[in-house]
């Protein structure tokens, strides 16, 4: 049986990085889309932004909508001090299986908890269900038809708070136009693009910091 591209990438991580370093996690799965196969990850250039806003929000709750193989939930959750934690939402359960693994590597198990199921189904369970009692952080790279239904969505279940950050990457490419539209000109958001390029590609491609102002 054939593997997947997801297969691929977590042998790559077993082979070459360490267990328990996380930068030698983050780094074997740049060098293997960058060198063997592409695939979705936020990746190093648009990374080392994702790493910075993080620092400086230093959140102690944080949600990520779309794990794929885990290689933003890795970058997020090495930054984060003990007792905080990052939430990560993925429908595909064979993604969530290698996801596991890579974030497992890289020794960040207890820092992240990886929930299987469609965003728009979990985000009004996460305050009974995970004791959420508000967002500091979130990062949106799923289906890009998604993100503004799903900050709406935490909008309405009170999961927002005034400065929470929300993050959304490929705001450009493939492109979120109707989320852009919405967090640039709702007065309830102060919004900032961050220019970049389509991970391992001279692509334009950036991500948009929004602050929700209460
Ligand atoms: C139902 C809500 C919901 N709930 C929970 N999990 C969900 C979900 N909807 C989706 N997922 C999971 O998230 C991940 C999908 C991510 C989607 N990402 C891109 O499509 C993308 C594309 C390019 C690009 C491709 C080709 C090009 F030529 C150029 C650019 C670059 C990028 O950085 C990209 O992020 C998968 O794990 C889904 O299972
Ligand atoms: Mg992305």
């Amino acid at each position: 049986t054939w593997s997947t591209r997801p297969q691929r990438l977590l042998k790559a991580v077993q082979k070459k990085a360490t267990r328990g370093d996380p930068q030698s996690v983050i780094s074997a799965i740049d060098n293997f889309c960058r060198h063997k196969e592409w695939a979705m990850n936020v990746g190093d250039e648009k990374g080392a932004i994702l790493d910075c806003v993080v620092s400086e929000v230093n959140p102690s709750t944080a949600l990520e909508l779309g794990t794929y193989c885990g290689y933003s939930t890795v970058r997020i959750a090495r930054l984060l001090p003990p007792e905080t934690r990052l939430i990560t939402l993925e429908f595909n359960p064979d993604y969530a299986v290698v996801a596991r693994q890579v974030i497992a590597w890289a020794g960040l198990q207890d820092k992240v908890e990886l929930v299987v199921g469609a965003s728009g189904d979990l985000i009004p369970q996460m305050k009974q269900q995970f004791g959420v009692k508000e967002f500091d952080f979130v990062f949106l790279d799923h289906w890009k038809d998604r993100y503004l239904l799903d900050i709406k969505l935490l909008e309405e279940c009170g999961l927002l708070r005034r400065g929470t950050v929300l993050l959304a990457d490929n705001v450009i490419c493939p492109g979120t136009p109707e989320y852009l539209e919405y967090v640039r000109t709702n007065p309830r958001y102060e919004s900032r693009y961050f220019k970049s390029h389509l991970e391992y590609t001279k692509v334009e491609d950036g991500l948009e910091k929004s602050i929700f102002l209460g």
